[in-house]
């Protein structure tokens, strides 16, 4: 998969050179490209926002460098059906079904914008070209779109076949069902007077399957009802 993320923030994304999404770079399971907006700008100020018309408080990212920064992507690209995703408070929420699907995508890419956001005719341009998506982290407000496409870059990147060690481990998680996962316990057996439950030493692997069952349910009922369906 490649992604390439557009921003005016690309040292924001240094930290995508460790870990696991570092390692599946290295061996070229996601080929992640940053690009600075300001390098798709020709003032000496290197502008890429402007006042709103109509009035208002705050900037709106100019329509120009972004479309020859997503212009210079596109003419890059291999991939047949590109994905533009502009991470927003107004798009549709992303949930690991939303992982999911973008793990399968060939290319994306991500247009990080300031909050007041960037000038709508980027979106209706590239509408008419390739498939574009707004996408919001959740309900509340960032200055950008940085701390999204961070987010999502990890839940997507980590379901790139290969990129997690033990394929397992992506199965039994919060959300990949309706309930939630379950407490997890490890050496040492006890703790500040706190003990492993019992269960879970017992080696009786179906009465440890039926508990583990038991604190999903129990955990989801009290945390997440709105994730159960319904009775
Ligand atoms: N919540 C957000 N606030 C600003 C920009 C992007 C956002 N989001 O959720 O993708």
């Amino acid at each position: 998969m490649r992604v390439d993320i557009v921003t005016i923030f690309p040292d924001f994304f240094g930290v995508l050179d460790i870990s696991l999404l570092g390692k599946a770079r290295g061996t070229g399971l996601l080929d992640l490209r940053v690009h600075d907006l300001r390098d798709f700008t020709h003032d000496r100020h290197r502008t890429v926002d402007d006042t709103p018309y109509g009035g208002g408080a705050g900037m709106v990212m100019k329509p120009e460098p972004w479309g020859e920064a997503i212009d210079s992507i596109l003419e890059s690209t291999d991939a047949a059906d590109p994905l533009l995703i502009v991470p927003s408070p107004a798009g549709t929420r992303f949930v690991q079904t939303t992982a999911r699907e973008l793990a399968e995508e060939e290319h994306i890419i991500f247009a990080c914008g300031r909050y007041e956001g960037i000038d709508q005719r980027v979106v209706d341009h590239y509408s008419e070209r390739i498939r574009v998506e707004l996408v919001s982290l959740g309900d509340y407000v960032l200055n950008g779109g940085e701390v999204a496409v961070m987010a999502m870059v990890e839940a997507v990147g980590r379901l790139i076949p290969g990129v997690v060690g033990n394929p397992e481990s992506l199965v039994e998680e919060s959300h990949e069902g309706a309930l939630l996962e379950y407490p997890s316990y490890t050496k040492p057996s006890a703790w500040r007077g706190l003990d492993v439950p019992p269960v879970l030493l017992s080696g009786n692997h179906g009465a440890i399957e039926r508990w583990r069952h038991e604190q999903r349910v129990e955990r989801t009922q009290r945390v997440r009802p709105d994730l159960l369906p319904p009775a």
